[in-house]
């Protein structure tokens, strides 16, 4: 059975907000697993990727490659040096490209971070897909393909919203990782995002892993917002 975790997504636009934000976890017994994205990155550079390693927690290191299988191929190598736990591309790169990224992503001694691919961003909905992206498909067999495509190539799962969690499974086995951003509490607003759920539910449906970033980042108390997480599902009581 796959691991499952609650990845906060650490979207600071600077290394210091971001160090400041886990200084109050500092205390926690469970240490979170965290993402990095493009404005961390950006802003930051490589040197936060090793500084928040060498404090030991486990990175997604969320960059979304999508470019010619050449050049994410290259990219890749760059990353894999990186020692992160897992990295993401697009799935409408293409097999090819997905495959290439492999390639790239796996070190010398046949090692690599875990590798997944994001189907339809949960910001867009069946509308936006059909009316801009001209896309006939329903989103779920979308994504259920890109899935499809994403395991053809090799890769280690997808990121798609939790309601596609269980479609997933069933196009590409139990084994094949979700990876579920689009998580809001009841409570909480929905912001960019269109195809959301609560982890409680996102666990019923069953995502690996849930990303959370405002309601956990934004939260007036956020160790008590990943705790709320870590309960609803993971069903481990951290207070
Ligand atoms: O790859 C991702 O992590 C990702 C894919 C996706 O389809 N939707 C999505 O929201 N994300 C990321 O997940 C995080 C969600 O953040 P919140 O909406 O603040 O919870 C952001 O860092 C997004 O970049």
């Amino acid at each position: 059975m796959n691991a499952k975790d609650v990845i906060i997504a650490c979207d600071f636009g600077s290394a210091d907000a971001c160090l400041a934000f886990l200084d109050k976890f500092k205390d926690e017994k469970r240490k979170p697993f965290l993402k990095i994205g493009m404005e961390l990155f950006y802003a930051a550079g490589p040197e936060i990727v090793r500084e928040l390693k060498k404090r030991g927690f486990k990175i997604f290191l969320d960059l979304k490659l999508h470019d010619i299988p050449n050049t994410v191929k290259k990219a890749m190598k760059v990353l894999s040096g990186l020692d992160v736990d897992m990295v993401n591309v697009h799935a409408a790169g293409t097999i090819e490209m997905m495959r290439a990224a492999i390639e790239g992503l796996t070190r010398e001694d046949g090692t690599r971070p875990l590798l997944i691919a994001v189907t339809q961003l949960t910001s867009t909905s069946e509308k936006a897909m059909r009316e801009q992206l001209l896309i006939d498909a329903s989103i779920n067999d979308t994504i259920a393909k890109y899935a499809q495509n994403a395991k053809e190539a090799g890769l280690d799962g997808v990121v798609c919203s939790p309601l596609e969690a269980s479609l997933v499974k069933e196009a590409c086995g139990n084994d094949f990782m979700t990876i579920t951003p689009g998580i809001r509490f009841a409570d909480s607003k929905a912001d960019d995002q269109v195809r959301i759920t609560d982890p409680a539910k996102a666990r019923e449906i069953g995502s690996d892993y849930i990303v959370v970033g405002r309601p956990i980042t934004a939260a007036e108390d956020p160790v008590a917002a990943y705790h709320r997480c870590v309960k609803d599902f993971l069903a481990i009581d951290l207070d």
